[in-house]
C-alpha cells in the first residue's frame, strides 16, 4: 500500500493513535525549547501588564492626587517586554522550523538513495513527493506557528490562577468552575472525533481517488463508459463524505459550540463580577484586587482556546509524521556484505551475469514470482526472456539492477554477487531502459547527459544520433535546448525511449537491460527504435524482456518463462522446432501479426 494512502485513512496501524510529533523534532530541539522560552517569557510579561495596571488602580484608589509613575512604568515596560519577546520566539521557532524543513528533506532524499528501487516503485512516486514536500511542510507550520502558542497555552492559565488565588482565593475558584465545565464539555464532545477524524479522512480520501479516476479515465470513459459508472463512483464518494460531515456536524455540533461560549472570557467575566459584587457587598473584597481579579480572568479563560487548537494541530500533523517516520524506516539496500571501495576485479573467465539457484517472492507470504532460476549470460551476448504474461520476465530484469533483493539463491556479475559489489559499483556495470522512460523536467540535452554530467556535447549529439533521436529532436523548438518533463514538450512513448536509450548509450555501461522497450513504438517508430536499440546493444551484454517476439529472434539465447520457471531455453530456430511452449508463443504472435494487417482489413 502506497505511503500516502495508508496515512490517510487506516495506517499507520488502523485505530492507532497518530505518533506525537516531538520526537522528530529533535534535530531542532534546542532552538524550539528556546521559542518556548521565549514565549513563556512572553506570556509573564503580558501577566505582568496586568499586576502591574491592578496595582496602578489600588495607587490611584489609595492617594488619587499622586501619579503612580512607578507601577505605570513597569506597565509600559512589561508591555514592551512582551511584544519583544512574542516576536522573538516566533523568530525562534521560524528559524527553528526552516531548519528542519531543510534537515528532514535532505534525511528523506537520502533515505531514497538508500532503499530499493522497487521500495520507491511500490509506493509511487507521486505519494513520496508528497511526503517529502508536503509532510514536510505541515511540520514546518507546526513548528513555526504552534510551538510558541504551546508554551503559551501552558503558562499563562497556571500562572494567571496562581494570581487569581493570590488577589482572591473563592473568585479563583469561581472562574476555575467555570473553565472546568467548558473544558468538560469539550473533551465530551470530542470523544468521538477521533473515530469521526478517521472517517472523515477516508471518505475524503475516496473523493480524491473517485476525482482522479474520472479525470484519468476520461479517454476510456468516453469511448465505452458514457461516464455513467465512473461518475456514479464518484457521485456515492461524494454522497459518503456529506453523510460523514452531517454526521459530525450533528454528534459533535452543540456541545462544541456550547463549550467554547463557556471557554470564552464573558461567562468567566459575568460570574466573577457577581460573585465579587456580593463580596465586596458584604464588605469582604476590596475594589482593587476586584479589579485585578476581572483583568486576570479574561486572560486565563482567553489562554484555553489555543490550547484546543494545539490539540487539533498535533492531531494533524501527526498523520504527516507518521509518514515521515514510515519513509525513514524503510528497509536500506543491504550494503552490509559490500566490497570496500576501489576498482574492482571482474574474473575474466566469469559469465558477464549470472542467476544462480535464484527465488523471489514480491512479500514473504506470496507465492514465489520466480522460482529456481538459473542462466548463464556470456560477455557480449544478447539473451531474451519470453513468457506469457505474470511468468516473471519483468522480475528477472528488475533483479539485475536491484530494484529488490534475491530471496534465495544468488545473481552475479563478472563473478561477483551484486550484493557485495555495493549500489554505486553496480550502476557503473548496468544500464536499464524499462517500459516508462522518465524525463527529468529539464532540457532534452541535460537528460541525455544525467549518466554522465560531463559529456560534450558533440558525445550527446552523438548518442541521440545513435538512438535515432537526433532529427526529432532538432525539430523541436530549441533543439537540445528544450525542456522536456512536467510542464515541457510534448514527447511521445516513442521518442522517450530514444532519449532514454541515448542517455544509456551516453553511459556506456557493459551490462544493459531492456524490458518492453519496444512497447510504445508506433509502426513508424518501431522501425527507429529497433535501429536504436541495436546500436545500443552492439558489444554490450544484453538480457530484454520482449513482446514483439519478432525483435528476439537473433538473440544468442532465449528464455522462455511460465510461472516463475524457466521451461525451455535455446535459439529461436530450435525452439520453434521443439514444439513447445515457445513455439505455441511465435505461432500465436505471428497469427496476430497476420490479423493485425490482414484481417482487419478483410474485416472493414
Ligand atoms: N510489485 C509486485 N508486487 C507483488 N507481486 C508482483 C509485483 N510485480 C509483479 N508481481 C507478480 O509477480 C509475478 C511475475 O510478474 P512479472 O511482472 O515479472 O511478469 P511478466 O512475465 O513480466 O508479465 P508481463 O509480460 O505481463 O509484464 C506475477 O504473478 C505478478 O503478479
Amino acid at each position: 500500500m502506497a505511503v500516502s494512502e495508508q496515512a490517510g485513512t487506516e495506517a499507520p496501524g488502523a485505530g492507532r493513535r497518530p505518533p506525537s510529533p516531538w520526537r522528530i523534532l529533535n534535530p531542532v530541539r534546542g532552538q524550539i525549547r528556546l521559542a518556548m522560552a521565549i514565549s513563556a517569557g512572553s506570556a509573564l510579561s503580558a501577566l505582568g501588564v496586568m499586576v502591574s495596571l491592578t496595582l496602578v488602580i489600588r495607587a490611584l484608589l489609595d492617594r488619587p492626587e499622586i501619579m503612580p509613575w512607578g507601577p505605570l512604568g513597569a506597565a509600559a515596560l512589561c508591555t514592551v517586554a512582551a511584544y519583544a519577546a512574542r516576536l522573538g520566539a516566533f523568530n525562534q521557532a521560524h528559524y527553528a522550523a526552516f531548519r528542519l524543513e531543510r534537515i528532514l528533506r535532505i534525511g528523506l532524499a537520502n533515505r531514497l538513495a538508500r532503499v530499493s528501487l522497487g521500495y520507491v516503485e511500490a509506493q509511487g512516486a507521486g505519494a513520496l513527493a508528497k511526503v517529502i514536500h508536503d509532510d514536510v511542510k505541515a511540520l514546518h507550520v507546526f513548528v513555526a506557528d504552534s510551538t510558541p502558542l504551546y508554551a503559551r497555552a501552558y503558562v499563562t492559565p497556571v500562572v494567571t490562577f496562581a494570581l487569581l488565588w493570590l488577589f482572591d482565593w473563592r473568585l479563583a475558584l469561581v472562574a476555575l468552575a467555570v473553565l472546568a465545565l467548558g473544558w468538560g464539555i469539550l473533551r465530551g464532545a470530542q470523544r468521538r472525533r477521533r473515530d469521526m477524524v478517521r472517517a472523515y479522512n477516508a471518505a475524503r480520501e475516496k473523493v480524491s481517488a473517485a476525482v482522479v479516476e474520472y479525470v484519468q479515465a476520461m479517454p476510456v470513459v468516453r469511448n465505452f463508459d458514457s461516464g455513467q459508472s465512473s461518475f456514479g463512483r464518484y457521485q456515492a464518494a461524494l454522497d459518503g463524505y456529506l453523510a460523514v460531515m452531517l454526521d459530525w456536524y450533528r454528534a459533535a455540533g452543540f456541545p462544541a459550540r456550547f463549550s467554547w461560549l463557556m471557554l470564552g472570557p464573558m461567562p468567566t467575566l459575568t460570574l466573577v463580577l457577581g460573585a465579587g459584587l456580593w463580596f465586596s457587598a458584604m464588605g469582604d473584597l476590596s475594589v482593587p484586587r476586584w479589579l485585578g481579579v476581572l483583568l486576570a480572568c479574561t486572560g486565563m479563560a482567553e489562554a484555553m482556546m489555543p490550547m484546543m487548537m494545539l490539540r487539533h494541530m498535533i492531531e494533524k500533523v501527526g498523520l504527516s509524521v507518521a509518514r515521515i517516520e514510515e519513509v525513514m524506516a524503510a528497509p536500506d539496500l543491504d550494503e552490509a556484505g559490500a566490497m570496500p571501495p576501489g576498482p574492482l576485479a571482474f574474473d575474466p573467465a566469469a559469465p558477464a551475469l549470472r542467476f544462480d539457484r535464484v527465488r523471489f517472492s514480491y512479500a514473504p507470504d506470496l507465492p514465489p514470482a520466480l522460482d529456481d532460476v538459473s542462466f548463464e549470460v556470456a560477455r557480449g551476448s544478447v539473451t531474451a526472456l519470453v513468457g506469457p504474461s505474470g511468468a516473471g520476465k519483468t522480475t528477472v530484469a528488475r533483479l539485475v539492477p536491484r530494484f529488490w533483493d534475491v530471496t534465495a539463491g544468488k545473481i552475479e556479475i563478472g563473478g561477483h554477487d551484486i550484493r557485495k559489489i555495493g549500489a554505486g559499483r553496480l550502476m557503473q556495470q548496468v544500464a536499464f531502459v524499462f517500459q516508462e522512460s522518465f524525463l527529468f523536467a529539464d532540457t532534452i540535452a541535460a537528460n541525455i547527459r544525467i549518466g554522465r554530467p560531463e559529456a560534450t556535447e558533440a558525445e550527446v549529439i552523438a548518442a541521440a544520433r545513435a538512438a535515432q533521436a537526433h532529427d526529432f529532436i532538432t525539430a523541436l523548438p530549441q533543439g537540445y535546448e528544450t525542456r522536456a518533463g512536467e510542464r515541457g514538450v510534448f514527447l511521445s512513448g516513442g521518442q522517450r525511449q530514444r532519449i532514454a536509450i541515448a542517455r544509456a548509450l551516453l553511459q556506456d555501461r557493459p551490462v544493459l537491460v531492456l524490458d518492453e522497450a519496444t512497447a510504445f513504438a508506433d509502426p513508424e517508430n518501431e522501425a527507429e527504435l529497433i535501429a536504436a536499440l541495436s546500436e545500443l546493444m552492439r558489444g554490450r551484454t544484453v538480457i530484454m524482456v520482449a513482446h514483439r517476439l519478432a525483435t528476439i529472434r537473433d538473440a544468442d539465447q532465449i528464455l522462455v518463462f511460465e510461472r516463475g520457471r524457466i521451461v525451455e531455453r535455446g535459439r529461436h530456430a530450435a525452439l520453434v522446432g521443439q514444439g513447445g511452449l515457445y513455439a505455441r508463443l511465435w505461432q500465436n504472435y505471428e497469427t496476430a501479426q497476420n490479423w493485425s494487417l490482414g484481417a482487419a482489413r478483410e474485416g472493414i
